[in-house]
Formats: structure tokens, sequence, C-alpha cells
């Protein structure tokens, strides 16, 4: 707005100023020409500085009327014309016409601003040409009736104009709003999406992979080993007795030590590898590209953490321990859910054979 009000202002003045040499046609080197070209100067001058004040400070809302300054400067420009240069009346009159059309259309949005400057320039110039161009009143009226007509048809097409850029803010701020509303939905369906897979992949307690998502990435680990051709190890992992800290602690306290557990399991393991609770105090732990040998290291690993775990105070008499039950793939054919079955069974062989160890599947080792 202030970049196109600086070039209409520009413009306007500099066709101000030209008409000094029709001035000097006209008038010669005469008094009332140096009088008309001294008065030119001054409104092409200041037009162009509010031209550049417009353009640096002139907010559109804040200082409408520093859009509306440059029509009133134009308007008495047009008005001081007269006595000056009387004889040339009836084509002053059109410039006084396009003069107000011009003001209407060139400045948007701003109807009574435009409308008082309109009106300046045209009782200003009727007043002047009864004065100083020693009209008829049949001239009179016949120029205020072209006044007339140009004030109504630049006001009711300002109006309209006004009208309709209106209706269009009015859609464009609602489509905004809406675009608002859809991104923010957007937003909040992407969060509850986020929120869900959550639910479905990572156990509420633990923080450790659901059984269903444990699967999922156990199943490609293993199917990408037994395309490389590397061994395939996973344990099934048991908290002993761990009724009884419930028993004896409470729930809180089990769900704590059930918490501790998994930190210290995930820790201890190859970012590689993938733990997961099985359900209850039962985690289990994928090892890709891990012989029996160094499968048995690492659960060793995971047993002295789980025993080394510091307790909560009351619980020191307590010392917790965990078995585990190893099986390891070697064939291309074993599927995941035998080698948990079978992980399962060995874990459940050092339950009977006294916990708090490692025991490695036998049926494995001589498949071996
Ligand atoms: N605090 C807590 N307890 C759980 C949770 N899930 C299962 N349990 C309890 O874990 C206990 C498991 O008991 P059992 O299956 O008898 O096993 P155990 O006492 O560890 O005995 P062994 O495994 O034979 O050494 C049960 O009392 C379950 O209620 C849980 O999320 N939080």
């Amino acid at each position: 707005m202030r970049f196109e009000t600086c070039i209409s202002v520009i413009v306007a003045a500099s066709i101000f100023g030209m008409f000094s040499i029709t001035d000097y046609h006209l008038l010669g080197t005469t008094r009332e020409y140096y009088l008309l070209v001294a008065m030119r100067f001054v409104v092409v001058s200041l037009c162009f500085l509010l031209a550049f004040v417009i353009v640096r400070w002139g907010s559109y809302t804040r200082h409408a009327w520093l859009h509306a300054l440059p029509l009133w400067i134009l308007a008495t420009g047009i008005i001081l014309i007269v006595p000056l240069r009387p004889e040339s009346l009836s084509s002053q009159v059109t410039a006084a016409v396009v003069a107000t059309m011009a003001f209407y259309l060139l400045i948007p949005n701003l109807l009574t601003v435009v409308t008082l400057a309109s009106l300046y320039l045209s009782i200003g110039f009727l007043t002047s040409a009864v004065l100083f161009a020693d009209i008829d009143s049949v001239a009179t009226l016949r120029i205020a009736l072209l006044l007339i007509m140009a004030n109504i048809v630049g006001f009711f097409a300002l109006w309209r104009l006004e009208g309709l850029q209106r209706k269009q803010f009015v859609l464009l701020h609602e489509e905004r709003d809406q675009n608002r509303q859809l991104l923010k939905e957007i937003a909040h369906r992407k969060a509850l999406e986020e929120q869900l897979r959550m639910v479905a992949e990572r156990d509420a307690l633990t923080g450790l992979n659901t059984r269903g998502h444990f699967m999922k990435r156990a199943q490609g680990l293993l199917q990408r080993s037994q395309h490389e051709k590397v061994p395939f190890s996973l344990f099934m992992i048991d908290v002993d007795h761990f009724k009884s800290i419930n028993d004896t602690w409470g729930h809180s306290h089990g769900d704590w030590v059930l918490s501790k557990i998994a930190e210290v399991c995930a820790q201890a393991l190859r970012p590689t590898d993938v733990i997961g609770r099985f359900g209850g105090e039962e985690f289990v732990v994928a090892l890709p590209n891990t012989s029996a040998e160094d499968a048995q290291i690492v659960a060793e690993r995971l047993k002295k953490r789980v025993a080394e775990l510091p307790l909560k105070e009351g619980m020191s008499e307590r010392r917790l321990s965990v078995t585990i039950g190893v099986a390891v793939a070697h064939t291309e054919t074993a599927d995941l859910e035998s080698l948990i079955k079978r992980a399962d069974q060995t874990l459940y062989v050092g339950k009977r054979d006294g916990r708090n160890r490692v025991v490695m599947c036998r049926e494995r080792m001589e498949e071996e």
C-alpha cells in the first residue's frame, strides 16, 4: 500500500509539474507564468517529500491521513491554477474531473478521507471558478454538475470496491482460521498416533518393547541372521522368587524392582540386541550375530549386574537374582516361536535346578 501510494503520488505530481510546458505556451514569460511555475514547484516538491515519508513511515492503518495529504496538496494546486490561468477554464474542468475520479480510485479503503479531499477539490475549484474566471450561472451549473457526477461515480466505485475487498478479507480470515484449525487437528492426531504407537510398542512399566513389538523386531533380526548365515541367540529371563518381593514389600516395590532389572539388562546389551518384557517378571532378549559362547558370557553378565543391583532402603537383607535360559539358532529353518519355546524350557530347567543361574539349551548344543 505504501509503495503503491508513493508511486501514484510521484506520477500524479510529475504530470502536474509537466503542465508548466503548456503554461509557458499559453502565458509566455509573464508574472502569472512565474507564479504558476513556483506554485507547481511547491506542489511537486511537497508531494515528492510526502511520497518519501509515506514509503518510510506511512502505515496505512495507523497514518491514513498521511496517505490523504498529497490529495489535499494536489487539490490546492488545481484550485490555484484557476486565478492564474482563468482563460483556460474548460481544460482545467477536465483536469478537476479526472483528478476527482483518480482520488477515489487511487486510495482504496479510505472512503471518508478520500471523499473529504474530493469534496474539497470540487467545492474549492467551483468557488475559484466563480470568483476568478468570470463565468455565468449556466457555466457554473455545468461545472457543478460535472464535479457532482465525478464525485458520485468515484464514491460508488470506491464504495463497491471497499465492500468487495472487505468480503474478500473476511473470507481470507475464515480460510486462515480453518487452516490453523486443520493444522492443530493434524498435530493432535499425530500426537495421538504417537501415543498409540508407544502404547503398542513400549511396556508402560519398564519402557521395554512389548511382547508383540519384540516378536516383530526379533523376527526381522532372525531372518537377517539366517540370510547372513550367522548365529542368533535368544534369552528368556525370569526374576527369582518375585512373588515374595511383592508379598513382602508390596506391588509398588515389586514394580520398582522390575523397572530396575529392565534398566540394567538394557544397559548391559549391545545396541543391536533387542529386549522385551514378555509378561509379569519375565524378559526376553534377541541377540543377532551371537554364538552360544558369547551368549553365555552376556547372560552371565546380565545375571551378575542384576545381583549387584542396589535395592531400596528396607530391602537390604534381600539379594535379587534371575534365571536365564539361552537358546541358539544355527539352522536356516529355525523359527522364532520354537526358539522361544526352547529358551523357556531351558529357563524352567534352571528354575528346577535351584535358580540364579544361566542354562544353555542342550538341544541346541547337540545340534551344533
Ligand atoms: N509388582 C508386579 N508384580 C507382577 C507384575 N507382573 C506379575 N507380577 C507378579 O509376579 C509374580 C510372579 O510369581 P511366580 O510366577 O510365582 O514366580 P516367582 O515368585 O518369581 O517364582 P519363580 O519364578 O519360580 O522364582 C506374581 O505374584 C505376579 O503377581 C508386575 O507388573 N508388577
